[in-house]
Parts: C-alpha cells; sequence; structure tokens
C-alpha cells in the first residue's frame, strides 16, 4: 500500500518537472514569434504562407492581403504545425495584422510581364510599399522588415524614407530580400561544376536587377578547378538573367513564385533566429551598407537579436568581378536615388 503510493507521488512529482521543464524550455530557448505576410494571397504569398506555417519558429501568423485572404488563412490554418494563423481582408485590418510583429515580409504589388524590367514595376509597387511601410512605422516599429516588392533596389530607399519621416528608421531592421539570387547561383553553379548543390555557396552581391546583380563565383565552395573563364561568364549571366528566364517561360503569367517563397522563407527563417540569438547566421541581403560608396548594397550579413549585427565586406574578388561591381554602380545609384526622390516626394 506504502509502496504504491509512493510510487503514484513519485510519478506525480516527476511528470510535474517535466512539466515545469517543458514550460521553461518554450518560455527561455524559443520565444514567441509573430510573422506578417503582406500581399499573402499572391503568387508568391500563397506558397510563403504554406512555408512560414511549417516554421516552428512561428508562433503567430498574419497573412494580409486586399483580396483573397479569408481563403487562404482558412486553408494554410488547418495545417496541424503549432503556428496560429489568422487572416486580415481590408485596409481597415491592416493595422491588426501588424500588431505585435516580430518580422514582416512584403510580396506585395506587381509582377513583371514578358519584356518588362523591373523597374517598369515602379509606378505601381512604389506606392503600395509606400503605404505598407507606413503602417508598419505605425503599428510594429521594431519589426525587421524584409522587402520582396520590386524593384527592391528602389522599394528598399522607399521603405527607409518612409520610416526616417515617421521617426522609427532603424538601418538594422530593413531587408532587401536577394536571396533567390543566391539560390539561383547554387544551383547554377552545383549543375555546371558537378558539386553537391547542398553543399554549395557562392555570395551574391551588389542588387536585384540585371547587372546589378553581381555572384562571386570566385568565392563558391566547394571550389573547382573545372569550370573556365568563358563558364564563369556564363554562370554570371544566367545568375543575372534568372528571373527573366522565369518570366519569359511563364509567358505573361508572371514572375518567379514558388522558388521565390523558397527563398523569402530562407531569408526570413535565417532573421528569426537571429532574433531567437542563434550565433553565426549569415545571409547576403540588400542593406544600408558602407561596402562601396552607395548607401544600400547588397553582400554577406551577419543577422542577430537586432536585425543587422555586421555588414560584411566583398572578400578578394576576380577581375571580373571587380569589372563587374564598377559597371553596376551607376544603374544601382540611379535606382537608389530614385526611391528616395519618390518618397520625398509623395
Ligand atoms: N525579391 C525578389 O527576388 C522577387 C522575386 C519574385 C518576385 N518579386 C516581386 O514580388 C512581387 C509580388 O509578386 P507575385 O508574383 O506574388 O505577384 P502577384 O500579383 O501574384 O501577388 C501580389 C499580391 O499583392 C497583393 N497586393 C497588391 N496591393 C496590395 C496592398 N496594397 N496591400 C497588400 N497586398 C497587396 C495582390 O492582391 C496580390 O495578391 C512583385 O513585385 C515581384 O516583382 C520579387
Ligand atoms: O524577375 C522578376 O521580375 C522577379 C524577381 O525579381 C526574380 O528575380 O525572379
Amino acid at each position: 500500500m506504502r509502496t504504491s503510493l509512493l510510487r503514484s507521488v513519485e510519478s506525480a512529482v516527476k511528470r510535474s518537472r517535466s512539466a515545469h521543464l517543458r514550460r521553461s524550455f518554450h518560455a527561455g530557448a524559443v520565444p514567441e514569434r509573430k510573422v506578417a505576410i503582406l500581399g499573402a494571397a499572391g503568387g508568391i504569398g500563397q506558397p510563403l504562407s504554406l512555408l512560414m506555417k511549417l516554421n516552428p519558429l512561428v508562433t503567430r501568423l498574419a497573412l494580409y492581403d486586399i483580396a483573397g485572404t479569408p481563403g487562404v488563412a482558412a486553408d494554410v490554418s488547418h495545417i496541424n504545425t503549432p503556428a496560429e494563423v489568422a487572416g486580415y481582408a481590408s485596409e481597415e485590418q491592416l493595422g491588426k495584422a501588424l500588431e505585435g510583429s516580430d518580422l514582416v515580409i512584403i510580396p506585395a504589388g506587381v509582377p513583371r510581364k514578358p519584356g518588362m524590367t523591373r523597374d517598369d514595376l515602379f509606378n505601381i509597387n512604389a506606392g503600395i510599399v509606400k503605404s505598407l511601410c507606413t503602417a508598419i512605422a505605425k503599428y510594429c516599429p521594431n519589426a525587421l522588415v524584409n522587402m520582396i516588392s520590386n524593384p527592391v533596389n528602389s522599394t528598399v530607399p522607399i521603405a527607409s524614407e518612409v520610416f526616417k519621416k515617421a521617426g522609427t528608421y532603424d538601418a538594422k531592421k530593413l531587408f532587401g530580400v536577394t536571396t533567390l539570387d543566391v539560390v539561383r547561383a547554387k544551383t547554377f553553379y552545383a549543375g555546371k561544376a558537378k558539386v553537391p548543390v547542398s553543399e554549395v555557396n557562392v555570395p551574391v552581391v551588389g542588387g536585384h536587377a540585371g547587372i546589378t546583380i553581381l555572384p562571386l563565383f570566385s568565392q563558391a565552395t566547394p571550389s573547382t578547378n573545372a569550370l573556365s573563364e568563358e563558364d564563369i561568364h556564363a554562370l554570371t549571366k544566367r545568375t543575372q538573367d534568372g528571373g527573366t528566364e522565369v518570366v519569359e517561360a511563364k509567358a505573361g503569367k508572371g514572375s518567379a513564385t514558388l522558388s521565390m517563397a523558397y527563398a523569402g522563407a530562407v531569408f526570413a527563417d535565417a532573421c528569426l533566429k537571429g532574433l531567437n540569438g542563434v550565433p553565426d547566421i549569415v545571409e547576403c541581403s540588400f542593406v544600408q551598407s558602407t561596402v562601396t560608396e552607395l548607401p544600400f548594397f547588397a553582400s554577406k550579413v551577419r543577422l542577430g537579436k537586432n536585425g543587422v549585427e555586421e555588414v560584411l565586406g566583398l572578400g578578394p574578388l576576380s577581375d571580373f568581378e571587380k569589372q563587374g561591381l564598377e559597371n553596376l554602380k551607376a544603374e544601382l545609384k540611379s535606382s537608389i536615388e530614385k526611391g528616395i526622390k519618390f518618397a520625398k516626394e509623395n
């Protein structure tokens, strides 16, 4: 009788201890994180919402769009992962969607059709980004912002100006998402160099349009002697034209959505890990920078508890890359200035 009583007390104590350990582990090691996706019902937004619902670091997922959000939110919410999903479907609900967010991902805006440049999207997307960033400044001024909407070379400067005007700008928290360029460079390099794609790393610097996209294949790992100069030039061109390759293949039905959702989810996961204090999280991103004379530039960035912890330098460049760097500066400078001018005048 006594032994059975003792056993049941012991097991109750054990249960309570392990419940306590579980609670303190959740409270201490994995903080609650709210992620908002603006443009969640779009070509990128939908698969990105799915991928963020699968991310164990996300506690709450706010899906906002001007059309189609209830369906996407209901659909994604049925997936049996912990993140709680809520849909927000009109401008009046934008504040609720943003409140308490740690990370806001913006894939809102129009995509390219064949024959267009990313800059051709400026007239429509600049206004969309400006109004969304005005709301971010109001409702979640401390959130990290992952800008996907094109032209990234201009939308990131627009966001910085909107935040400056609102008095909330923190350069450490604003990121242009260029991860898709890295994803492409890794894939194309692995195919050509015949190395396992999962082991490949290639930094991509500069910006996110045409020749402003500069993959640094001289720093690619695993390194190889198997590639000729001609191969490197062709890989560079293919990476720079990767977006156009998809736009043409989709023949008027938009631009990259699935690979972009993957890239966006990879970058968002890196941001969340940085926020949670995971050390040595490094990704390329278009951020405020002193790496060159340009005020914004994509390079490797170390992510931390406040967003950007360190903007890393370019490392040694080949002569071909040095030339590419000089060639991209004029276009990137003018796209940055165009964004700043728009935000100052509107
Ligand atoms: N950074 C990159 O590497 C990268 C890659 C691919 C696409 N993009 C860009 O991402 C953007 C979206 O592409 P997509 O294929 O998903 O387009 P899409 O048209 O399929 O979806 C865009 C969504 O944005 C929504 N939207 C429009 N105005 C809005 C507003 N004010 N607030 C909230 N939502 C709004 C639309 O309703 C739509 O659901 C485009 O600008 C595209 O060029 C960037
Ligand atoms: O090419 C586009 O217009 C979309 C995006 O920027 C991409 O690189 O795929």
